[in-house]
C-alpha cells in the first residue's frame, strides 16, 4: 500500500495522510491536487509527498477520492517557497496554499485560460481623429500613451465595452488574441532611453554582472533615477529570455508607471497584478507566467507567489512601504518572501527606495546587501529646500500659516503646483461641545469618530461605523458642537474659498473611491489642469508631478511623540517621500514643515542631513534599546468583547515553552484598545537569535493547537510586526 501527505485548508498546523493505490502512485507526484474525504465532506488537497509508511492506524486510514491534475499546479520550487512561509510565519500550510491559488485552482477546477484579449490603435487610429464622443477620445489617446493593453486594464480606467466595440468597428481600434511565447525567441524592442549618469551606470552594471543570487539595496534620492535603473536592468533579463517580477507597493500601480514600462518595452507582454483583478482575470495571470508567456508582471504584494517559467529578476520598488506586509491571515512580508526567492532561484533582487526600511539598511551595512547609490536627483542639479515653520504663537487659518500662504501664493503666481500635504482624511476627526467638552467617539472603538461633512456622516476610520452629524450634544443637549482638528476635506474646503480662481484636485481614499477616479485625477495634474493638491498619502509615493514646486507638509508633529518605536522611521520616510515630490524637474523645490517643534532632533537631523543621515542615527538608536533589526520580535494579538477571556488566555501563555533566550512582555493592552466592541491585548516576544525565536513559536502553535481558552478569543500571531497595532 501507498500513501499520499496531503496539505489541505483547515485551521491546523499539520498535514494528513490518505491511501493510494499502488498503480496510481506512479503519475501522482508533489504539487499535484486530489479530492480527500474530510469528516463528512470532500476538500480539494495538495499532495506533499508519496510515501511508504503512515503512522496512521491501517483501519482508519482513508483512501483519496480521485485525482484532480495531470501534471502538478505547484512545482517543487514553488511549494517549497509555500512550505517557508508557512513555517516562517507560524501559518497552516493549507492555507497559506489556498491564499497563494487563483479561486478556480483553490476550488479543484483546471480551465486553461492561455488567451487575452489585446488591443491596440490602427493607423488610423494613431493620428487621434477627432471624434463627437470624449470618452471615445480618450481612450484612444490613453493608448497612444499606453500602447498596447489588455481589455481587462481598459476597462480598469473606467472605460467600458461598447466604448472600445464601438472604436474597434470604426476601425480606430485593433483586436488582438494573444497566448504565445514568442518574445523570448527574439530580442526585444527597447523604445528612446535617456543615457545613464554615472551613478545610475555603476548601479545598472553591478546588477548585470551578478551571477546567482545578489541582493542589491538601490538606495536612491527621491528623482534620482532609480526606475530608469530598473528598467535597464531588465532589459538585460529580457535579452536572455527570462521573466521578472516587478512589486509595487498598493498605490505605486497607476497608469503612470505602468505607461513607462510598456513605453520602454513596446512588444513584450507585460500583466499586472492587484487586489481589484477578477476570479477570472489573476487566474489567467497565473497561466500566462506560469506557461512563460508574459514577461514582466508588475504586481502588488500578493504578486510574490506567482508561478514563473523561467524567472531571471525581482524588483521590489518602495521597499519600506508598509503595503507589502500582510495585516491579517497569513501575515507575510512580500518584500522577505522576494528574498527568499530569489536565493531559490539563484537570481538578483534589488530592493529599491529613496527611504530605506532600518531592516534594510542594517542589512546592508553589514554587508548581507549590496549596496548601491545614487545621491544625485536625475533631471535638477540642485536638491530641495527645506523650511521648519515653527507654528508657535502664529496665525493660521483651517491649520495652515500665514506664511505657508503667502509662499503659496508666489508659487502660483509662477504658474507652478502646489502641493498641501495632511495625513488625515475627513472634515475634522473630531466634533467638540463648546459646552461641555464632549468629543464624538466611536461607539465601539476606543478612538473618535471623524466628522466628514461632505456626506453629513460621522465616521469611524477603524470599525467603518457610520452614524449621522448630531444636531446636539448628546451629553448636554446644546447645540454649539464644533469640528475639532483637521482633515483633508476642511482643507479643501479652505483653499477653495481662498483662491477662488485657483483649480484644486483633493487625492485622499473619499475622493478616490470610484473606479478610474483616481487615475483621472492623476491624469489631470499631470496635465497642468489642477494648480493646488490636496492629499493624504497617497499623494506621497512614487508619483511624478514634474510641475510641483512647493510642498507644504501640515501636521507632523503628531509623528513626533508616539508609543510605536516605528513612528519616527515612518514620519521620516513620509517627510521625506512627500518633499520629494517637489522640484523633479526644472528648478529645485521648496518644502514647508508646518511645527511647533522645531528644535526637535530628528526633524533637525532630517531637514539638514537628509534621511541617510537620520536612518543611520536611528539604526544606533535601535541597537542601545535592542530592538529591531537587533533583536527578532513577534506578537500574539488577541481580542474579544469579554476581557478577561483575554488577558486570561494570553497570561496562561506566559510559561509556555522551555526555550532560552526568549523575553517576553505581556499581556499588555494594545494601543487602540476597542476596535468594534473587542478588547484587545498583546503579548511581545523578543529573542537575539532568530532561530530561538522560532523553537519557541513552534513550541507555542503546539500549545496554542489544543488550548482551550484559545477557542474563547480572535488570536493572532505575528511575526516581524511592522507596527504594534
Ligand atoms: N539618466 C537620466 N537622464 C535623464 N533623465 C532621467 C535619467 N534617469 C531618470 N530620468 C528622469 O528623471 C525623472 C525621475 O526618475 P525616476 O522616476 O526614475 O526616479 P525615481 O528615483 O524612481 O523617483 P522616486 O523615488 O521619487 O519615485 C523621470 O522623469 C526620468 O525619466
Ligand atoms: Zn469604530
Amino acid at each position: 500500500m501507498s500513501f499520499v501527505e496531503v496539505a489541505i485548508k483547515v485551521p491546523l498546523q499539520r498535514t494528513f495522510d490518505y491511501k493510494v493505490n499502488e498503480q496510481l502512485t506512479t503519475v501522482l507526484q508533489p504539487g499535484m491536487r486530489v479530492m480527500v474525504p474530510f469528516g463528512s465532506q470532500k476538500k480539494v488537497a495538495v499532495v506533499l509527498a508519496i510515501k511508504t509508511s503512515t503512522h496512521i492506524a491501517s483501519d482508519k486510514i482513508k483512501p483519496i477520492s480521485a485525482i484532480i491534475d495531470n501534471a502538478p499546479i505547484l512545482n517543487t520550487q514553488h511549494l517549497a517557497l509555500l512550505k517557508f512561509a508557512s513555517r516562517y510565519y507560524c501559518y497552516p500550510l493549507g492555507e497559506t496554499i489556498h491564499i497563494a491559488l487563483p479561486a478556480a485552482l483553490r476550488q479543484g477546477q483546471c480551465p486553461d485560460k492561455t488567451s487575452i484579449s489585446m488591443l491596440a490603435l490602427t493607423e488610423k487610429g494613431a493620428k487621434l481623429p477627432s471624434l463627437k464622443a470624449k470618452t471615445q477620445l480618450n481612450l484612444l489617446k490613453q493608448l497612444a500613451q499606453s500602447g498596447k493593453s489588455s481589455l481587462t486594464e481598459l476597462k480598469a480606467l473606467g472605460f467600458n465595452k461598447k466604448t472600445i466595440d464601438s472604436l474597434v468597428s470604426k476601425e480606430l481600434l485593433s483586436q488582438t488574441i494573444e497566448h504565445d511565447n514568442q518574445w523570448q525567441n527574439k530580442p526585444p524592442t527597447i523604445a528612446a532611453k535617456p543615457t545613464l549618469n554615472k551613478e545610475q551606470a555603476v548601479a545598472c552594471s553591478a546588477i548585470n554582472q551578478a551571477t546567482g543570487f545578489t541582493s542589491f539595496l538601490l538606495e536612491g534620492v527621491t528623482g534620482s533615477g532609480k526606475t530608469e535603473v530598473y528598467l535597464q536592468c531588465l532589459e538585460t533579463v529580457l535579452k536572455r529570455g527570462h521573466q521578472a517580477l516587478v512589486l509595487v507597493p498598493e498605490i505605486g500601480l497607476t497608469p503612470q508607471t505602468v505607461n513607462r514600462f510598456r513605453r520602454r518595452f513596446p512588444d513584450t507582454p507585460i500583466m499586472l497584478w492587484h487586489s481589484a483583478l477578477t476570479d477570472n482575470e489573476r487566474l489567467q495571470t497565473w497561466r500566462f507566467c506560469e506557461k512563460g508567456s508574459c514577461a514582466i508582471v508588475i504586481g502588488t504584494r500578493s504578486s510574490i507567489f506567482l508561478p514563473f517559467l523561467e524567472l531571471g529578476m525581482i524588483i521590489v520598488d518602495e521597499e519600506h512601504d508598509s503595503s507589502f506586509k500582510q495585516q491579517d491571515t497569513l501575515r507575510y512580508h512580500a518584500r522577505d518572501l522576494a528574498a527568499y526567492r530569489a536565493y531559490q532561484q539563484q537570481i538578483p533582487l534589488i530592493l529599491g527606495s529613496a527611504t530605506p526600511a532600518l531592516e534594510t539598511l542594517h542589512r546592508a551595512i553589514t554587508d548581507k546587501y549590496k549596496l548601491l547609490t545614487l545621491t544625485e536627483r536625475a533631471q535638477t542639479s540642485t536638491d530641495n529646500q527645506f523650511k521648519l515653520l515653527d507654528m508657535k504663537g502664529q496665525p493660521e487659518q483651517a491649520g495652515i500659516a500665514q506664511a505657508s500662504l503667502a509662499y503659496m501664493r508666489q508659487h502660483l503666481a509662477r504658474g507652478k503646483q502646489v502641493m498641501v500635504f495632511l495625513n488625515r482624511r475627513g472634515f475634522s476627526p473630531t466634533l467638540i461641545c463648546h459646552e461641555c467638552g464632549w468629543l464624538s467617539e466611536c461607539t465601539r472603538c476606543s478612538t473618535s469618530a471623524t466628522f466628514h461633512k461632505a456626506i453629513g456622516q460621522m465616521i469611524c476610520h477603524h470599525c467603518g461605523e457610520q452614524q449621522p452629524v448630531p444636531r446636539q450634544c448628546p451629553d448636554c443637549g446644546s447645540t454649539q458642537i464644533f469640528p475639532n482638528g483637521k482633515g483633508t476635506e476642511q482643507i479643501e474646503e479652505f483653499l477653495s474659498a481662498e483662491f477662488t480662481d485657483v483649480p484644486i484636485s483633493r487625492i485622499d481614499r473619499d475622493s478616490t473611491r470610484l473606479k478610474g477616479s483616481l487615475e483621472k485625477a492623476l491624469n489631470d495634474i499631470n496635465q497642468g489642469g489642477a494648480r493646488i493638491l490636496v492629499g493624504t498619502q497617497m499623494l506621497a509615493k512614487g508619483h511624478h508631478f514634474a510641475d510641483v514646486s512647493l510642498v507644504v507638509i501640515l501636521d507632523v508633529d503628531s509623528g513626533l511623540y508616539s508609543c510605536d518605536f516605528r513612528a519616527t522611521e515612518h514620519l521620516a520616510q513620509l517627510v521625506t517621500q512627500v518633499a520629494g515630490r517637489a522640484g523633479r524637474s526644472g528648478e529645485p523645490g521648496q518644502v514647508l514643515l508646518q511645527t511647533h517643534f522645531p528644535e526637535h532632533p530628528l526633524l533637525q537631523d532630517l531637514v539638514n542631513n537628509g534621511y541617510q543621515d537620520f536612518a543611520r542615527f536611528a539604526l544606533t538608536e535601535r541597537e542601545e534599546a535592542q530592538l529591531p533589526p537587533f533583536t527578532n520580535m513577534a506578537i500574539v494579538r488577541a481580542e474579544s468583547h469579554n476581557i478577561k477571556h483575554v488577558i486570561d488566555f494570553l497570561t496562561d501563555l506566559v510559561p509556555v515553552g522551555n526555550v532560552s533566550g526568549i523575553q517576553l512582555l505581556g499581556p499588555i493592552p494594545a494601543p487602540l484598545e476597542r476596535i468594534a466592541g473587542k478588547y484587545r491585548f498583546q503579548l511581545h516576544i523578543q529573542a537575539l537569535e532568530r532561530s530561538f525565536l522560532h523553537q519557541y513559536l513552534a513550541q507555542l502553535v503546539d500549545y496554542l493547537s489544543t488550548n482551550k481558552l484559545a477557542q474563547k478569543v480572535r488570536w493572532s500571531l505575528d511575526v516581524d510586526p511592522i507596527d504594534m497595532i
